[in-house]
């Protein structure tokens, strides 16, 4: 299955039809910004603040932020064809009677795989997570999944909610020939013009760097990215974000190629743990590395990890246990959570858990589980604060 599904990709790096890859040209010079003689570092105006949509914010504005959403993309790229049995219901239109059956298979159905035809549903949702209690959304999407940082924009203008936005690429699959033969210069100066110019021949700049998308192993394309997040990252003092592969050992090899070169892992987040570390011993030594962990599928709960079998996915109470684990261990400093909702069914308009589950759910079970409101302040309010200041 797993050998039919990376068959399937590869068709798909031939088709791309929802995923359309832009990147805007790289423009040489920073304005507003300085490079230090005898330095790669450039102080930019950003310094001390964090980078909207809508342009840059003092940090104490930015209240609870979920560190790994995404509002408008299409995971086209990642389609997993449903068994042959499963036909009719993975192209039926997405109602009450299918419901159960896309959560269990989120990636078999075209349609499941377009949240960017639900900009509605979603602003309607952000407005339920500002009541919720919510601030910022970190919003992921990078060239290859459809970014449209013109409707995140109209979004944060919308609805209140603050919106950072991400530069540079995805997994490999989604990689155009032009970017893959990109050196890892040119790749730097794109990533550090979505950040200090703007994005996708827009005025809207980014706020992070990723998700960076990396697979397993990681590919040389993906290497070639990992090195340039870190020349833009060591030039901006901005936050990044992985997507690590899935293997026990591929978020360690991601941080042991940035830190080779130049990047700052204390700025950086390790996304997606909940599908791969499960050892405790093995997560303890990969948090010895210094990046933030972030444990972001929570409302993600399914039998059968598609892209993966070994995989048990964890359900939301497991997931509690391992935030109380790390706590335990000292570690509520580098704690950040999030929903990755990257699916429509996951919406509330779907019967999903929607934007403000962790606020209005996960939170409440937390206070339950030996975790306190300082903890739950730290991972939800500071810990966020201090990735996305830039330097
Ligand atoms: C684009 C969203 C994304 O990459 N989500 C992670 C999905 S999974 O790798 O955990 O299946």
């Amino acid at each position: 299955m797993i050998g039919h599904h990376m068959q399937a990709n590869q068709a798909q790096r031939h088709r791309r039809v929802q995923c359309a890859f832009q990147t805007t040209p790289a423009r040489q010079g920073h304005f507003l910004s300085v490079i230090f003689p005898g330095s790669q570092k450039t102080m930019s105006s950003l310094s001390g603040k964090v980078q909207t949509v809508l342009g840059a914010v003092d940090p104490g504005q930015l209240g609870r932020t979920m560190t790994h959403e995404h509002l408008t993309m299409s995971f086209e790229c990642c389609y997993f064809p449903p068994a042959p049995g499963d036909k009719a219901v993975a192209e039926a239109p997405i109602e009450m009677r299918n419901l159960f059956w896309l959560k269990q298979n989120p990636y078999g159905s075209h349609e499941n795989l377009l949240l960017c035809q639900e900009t509605d549903a979603v602003k309607e949702e952000l407005l339920f997570y500002r009541r919720s209690g919510g601030g910022t959304i970190v919003e992921n999407t990078t060239a290859g999944i459809s970014r449209d940082v013109t409707t995140l924009k109209r979004l944060a203008k919308e609805t209140g909610v603050h919106i950072v936005a991400g530069a540079g690429f995805y997994v490999d699959v989604t990689h155009s020939d032009e970017t893959r033969k990109m050196t890892v210069e040119k790749l730097t100066d794109i990533i550090v013009s979505e950040v200090l110019h703007g994005t996708d021949g827009t005025s809207v700049k980014c706020g992070v760097i990723g998700e960076i998308g990396t697979s397993w192993p990681i590919t040389d394309s993906e290497k070639k990215v990992l090195k340039a997040t870190a020349h833009a990252q060591a030039q901006l003092g901005c936050p990044v974000i992985i997507h690590p592969g899935r293997n026990p050992v591929a978020p360690a090899a991601v941080v042991q190629i940035l830190q080779e070169a130049g990047g700052d892992i204390s700025k950086t987040v390790m996304s997606h743990l909940d599908r791969t570390i499960f050892d405790e011993g093995e997560l303890l030594e990969f948090a010895k590395m210094g990046s933030y962990l972030e444990y972001d599928l929570f409302g993600m709960e399914l039998l059968n990890y598609p892209y993966k079998l070994e995989v048990d996915m964890p359900s939301d109470s497991q997931r509690v246990k391992t935030l109380a684990f790390l706590v335990a261990e000292g570690y509520e400093d580098r704690i950040v959570i999030a929903h990755d909702i990257h699916t429509k069914n996951r919406l509330t308009k779907y019967g999903g858990h929607g934007y403000s589950h962790i606020l209005n759910n996960i939170v409440p079970k937390m206070l339950t589980r030996g975790i306190n409101q300082n903890q739950v302040d730290k991972i939800l309010i500071e810990n966020p604060k201090h990735w996305l200041t830039f330097k």
